[in-house]
């Protein structure tokens, strides 16, 4: 029996996914569907599967700003209450099918009140979702936590507002808050008195940064804004150079973030995908797991990217010949990760994930560590 993990096999290995969008996560056929409900009549296919192919090339654009393009539809059909709870309960379906145990999953609530909801109905909306898909999936024998991440946009001004929001809703669902959208030109500083707020609340948050935009970003995300993780944040090898022994020389801001454990949430194929990286074989994570920073794997976008996080794994697996151990690390790092209380995030390691690999393994035919 082979000791490799393929597709198959990841599939049924218990993941955890940080950096997903909702918006970027719908069913080709709910588009349609749901366009058709809300007579959205922009969109470039109606056919499901011709809609897939436009989502994932129109994607790999090389760009950041036109690969943000294609949000227009899946936002424009995403606008009731109806709408926003079928995509949110299909989402945790399709993550749990996917052998998700522990997902956060973000949005931007603000992109979402075209159809005459508030942000608390939107907020709502999405949380009565991912409810409903969580027990239809325990239906099914496939038991997944999903919580949410709201997402503020960096271009826009209501990242103070959607903060509140964040920390109003953190004990019915939220765990945390971001801010995503293009990256050049938006600084993360732009949004201070938003992070300032989230720190006195001893509130949880992320920041896209890294990804379109290089070093400055990441170190106003950490060192201004006290971000708890990183959006990305892949462009953090602009600051380790190969010393003349085969060795690595870490600059300051990479060993910082080494030394400090800040979690990288990294999308391999949706670095691809903006040309934040050339190709997978190539993407920094082979470097970053090497010199052991504290490592995540995530989707970011499982409709633009057509992926999903077991797919992204069996990616990395040919790219870079990962074992079980090392989708462990990963796995573990990501848990470890969560904005979710310790004793949770510990309860799901020993009582989830290192079972669920110890038996995979063991199929595998390798030692059980
Ligand atoms: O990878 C990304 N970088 C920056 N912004 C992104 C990325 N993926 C999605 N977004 C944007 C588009 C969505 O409409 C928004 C909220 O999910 O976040
Ligand atoms: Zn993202």
């Amino acid at each position: 029996m082979s000791h490799e993990p393929t597709l198959d096999r990841i599939r049924r290995a218990p993941k955890v996914l940080l950096h997903d969008h909702l918006d970027g996560g719908l069913r080709p056929r709910t588009v349609v569907e749901l366009a058709e409900q809300a007579g959205y009549g922009a969109l470039p296919e109606t056919e499901p599967d011709a809609l897939a192919d436009w989502f994932a090339s129109a994607a790999d654009s090389g760009s950041l700003e036109r690969y943000l393009e294609t949000f227009t539809h899946t936002v424009g059909v995403m606008q009731s209450r109806g709408a926003l709870l079928r995509v949110a309960a299909e989402c945790a379906e399709d993550l749990a099918d996917d052998g998700v145990v522990y997902a956060e999953v973000r949005f931007a609530p603000e992109q979402h009140l075209e159809g005459g909801l508030g942000l608390d109905q939107v907020v709502q909306a999405v949380l009565d979702g991912f409810e409903e898909g969580a027990r239809r999936a325990r239906e099914r024998g496939r038991e997944i936590r999903v919580g949410c991440l709201l997402t503020a946009m960096r271009h826009a001004a209501r990242s103070r507002e959607i903060a509140e929001l964040a920390v109003r809703y953190r004990t019915s669902g939220v765990a945390g808050f971001d801010i995503a959208g293009a990256e050049a030109g938006h600084p993360p500083t732009r949004h201070l008195d938003a992070f300032e707020f989230l720190r006195r609340e001893n509130a949880h948050f992320t920041i896209h940064a890294g990804e379109a935009f290089g070093l400055p970003s990441i170190w106003e995300a950490l060192q201004w804004c006290g971000a708890d993780r990183l959006g990305h944040g892949v462009r953090i090898v602009d600051d380790i150079e190969p010393d003349p022994d085969g060795g690595y020389r870490l600059g300051r801001l990479a060993s910082y973030v080494r030394d400090k454990r800040i979690p990288l949430e990294m999308c391999p194929s949706s670095n691809v995908q903006t040309g934040a990286a050339p190709s997978i074989a190539e993407h920094p994570i082979g470097l970053l797991r090497r010199l052991r920073f504290r490592v995540t794997v995530n989707t970011d976008n499982r409709l633009q990217g057509r992926t999903s996080l077991s797919e992204e794994f069996a990616r990395l697996v040919s790219a870079f010949g990962y074992d079980w151990d090392d989708l462990q690390w990963f796995t573990v790092n990501a848990m470890k990760s969560a904005f979710l209380p310790f004793d949770e995030r510990l309860a799901l390691i020993n009582g989830r994930i290192k079972p669920g690999f110890a038996e995979l393994k063991w199929a595998a035919g390798g030692a059980v560590r």
